[in-house]
């Protein structure tokens, strides 16, 4: 099948796999990827992925594993045993637990796209002081993107506020991968470092992850058609 040739990865942030088929219908896995998170996965298991797959989306796993080295290696080689698109884990939990998943994939030669998240899109300043770094949160995005990429990660999770910075520091082809994207006229929700779908574009991100302002959307379709004319797709 061949890769959609697009930045779109819609967030499917529902809490049973019904409500996350009933959205995935209205999508066309040639204009989005989809994103299923801990919520879904936690409810559905396994089956939610192979339902995608069966529909032509590629899927980005999205559990966020942080644990010892041993643990996230066997938790991402099961997570691309499944064949999903993308997986990810807390750069937080260091260099060594990085480059044993990085190894785990390249033993196996499994082609899983591996990143990174550096600091949470929901995180401020005042966040990071509370957990003991007196940072802003672009010094920290630096720091954890510096390091996921010489652990052997494909990319981050950042906030589009970061990309131009990452961009300069990692280069293009280090992925980019933003939520906390909103559209000029939707709330932020409880996203703290957010940009527009162009702004982001423009900024540097390679892909961005749209989740509410599409799924709550009264009419979702609607949403992201206004989505990608804002990018001119
Ligand atoms: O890894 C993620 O996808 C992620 C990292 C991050 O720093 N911030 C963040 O919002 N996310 C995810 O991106 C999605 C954003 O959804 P909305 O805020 O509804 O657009 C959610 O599924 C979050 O779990």
């Amino acid at each position: 099948m061949p890769r959609p040739d697009t930045p779109l990865i819609i967030a499917l942030d529902y809490p049973d796999l019904d409500q996350a088929l009933a959205m995935t219908d209205r999508l066309d896995p040639a204009r989005c990827r989809v994103k299923v998170g801990k919520e879904l996965f936690t409810r559905s298991g396994p089956r939610v992925l192979e339902v995608l797959h069966a529909r032509g989306f590629e899927v980005f796993l999205d559990l966020k594993f942080h644990d010892i080295p041993h643990t996230v290696a066997g938790a991402v080689e099961a997570a691309a045993d499944h064949g999903v698109w993308m997986v990810n884990v807390h750069a937080g939990g260091g260099r060594r637990m990085m480059e044993a998943a990085r190894e785990r994939l390249e033993n196996r030669r499994l082609t899983t796209h591996l990143i990174a998240v550096t600091v949470l899109t929901s995180m401020a300043r005042e966040d990071l002081v509370e957990i003991g770094v007196d940072d802003e949160p672009l010094t920290q995005v630096e720091r954890l993107a510096a390091l996921a990429q010489c652990s052997g990660m494909d990319g981050v999770v950042c906030s589009a506020q970061e990309a131009t910075a990452l961009r300069a520091l990692c280069g293009d082809t280090f992925l980019k991968v933003t939520p906390g994207i909103r559209p000029s006229a939707s709330s932020g929700d409880d996203q703290r470092r957010t940009l527009t779908p162009a702004q982001a574009l423009e900024a540097g991100s390679t892909h961005l992850v749209i989740g509410r302002p599409v799924t709550q959307a009264s009419d979702p379709m609607a949403a992201l058609g206004a989505i990608e004319h804002e990018l001119d797709r």
